[in-house]
């Protein structure tokens, strides 16, 4: 199986535009998930023209101009950092069609792309289009922005949410995972975490583990990794003192989120 976790690096790949963590299908052995995060530097340009894949260009920070066709999103992006803790703006586009990503300013831009054949609508998903859901009692509270959930009619396949983890607390626990495509029971969604910690020099731990432990790996990550799940319970703590963020992407063969929690640990939603 190939490294769950990736670091975060720096490569040019023109002028002021700069890749910093690049998961495909080759090289993650996944099958409905890619990603890209890109960091544009004043005056950059990123142009891609999509085959198969749809994309949610998610501005994580900074100000970005999206353009597609006729459509064109101009200077979006609400926060500098992520824990501002307000939602964003994010950009849909459709398999076969290419867009650009332009910026005024330093930008961070994280492209979650999926499998789809579907021509469907080029979308601005406003950062007030985004549900903000708190999760949670005890050290198991968590801020969710859905950018797109699974009822979303803007995407096909993909579904994209922003967590917020405070100091000290839990999230995606009690484990859960989603790898049967077995519905109504379960769904099968892959799901990839891009990381950030406040401040940065934390790290979180997540646990990445099947019923029978073939798949059980445990993981010390640091701000700016991207951790990937192909499968199994993927748990997150966050160390006192630090705040912790991230960006889940999921896609499978139906666009339904239906989990499944570990039965072991499932007594801890019944606390009062
Ligand atoms: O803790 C949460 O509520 C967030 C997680 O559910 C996370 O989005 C996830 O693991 C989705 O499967």
């Amino acid at each position: 199986m190939a490294e769950l976790k990736r670091k975060q690096y720096n490569k040019e790949l023109s002028k002021n535009v700069f890749e910093n963590q690049l998961v495909t299908r080759e090289n993650s052995g996944l099958s409905y998930i890619e990603l890209r995060l890109l960091t544009i530097e004043s005056g950059g340009v990123y142009e891609e023209s999509l085959t198969d894949l749809e994309v949610c260009a998610v501005v994580l920070t900074g100000k970005a101009t999206i353009t597609e066709g006729q459509h064109c999103f101009n200077n979006i992006g609400t926060r500098d950092d992520v824990f501002e803790k307000i939602p964003t703006d994010s950009v849909y586009v459709s398999a076969g069609k290419t867009y650009q990503v332009t910026t005024e300013t330093e930008a961070r831009i994280l492209l979650c792309y999926a499998p789809s054949t579907l021509d469907l609508p080029t979308q601005l998903i406003a950062a007030a289009d985004n549900t903000v859901e708190k999760r949670g009692i005890y050290q198991n509270k968590r801020m969710v922005h859905n950018i797109m959930d699974d009822q979303s009619t803007v995407s096909d396949k993909l579904i994209v949410v922003e967590v917020f983890t405070d100091s000290g607390n839990w999230s995606s626990y009690p484990p859960h995972k989603h790898d049967q495509d077995n519905l109504p029971v379960e769904s099968f969604l892959e799901e990839t975490y891009y990381h950030e910690m406040n401040p940065r020099q934390g790290f979180v731990f997540q646990r990445v583990y099947t019923d029978d432990r073939s798949l059980d790996e445990t993981m010390a990550v640091e701000n700016g990794d991207v951790v990937i799940v192909p499968k199994g319970y993927h748990p997150v703590s966050v160390p006192d003192g630090y705040d912790g963020y991230y960006l889940n992407i999921m896609a499978g063969p139906t666009k339904k989120w239906k989990f499944h929690n570990d039965p072991d640990h499932e007594w801890i939603l019944s606390r009062t």
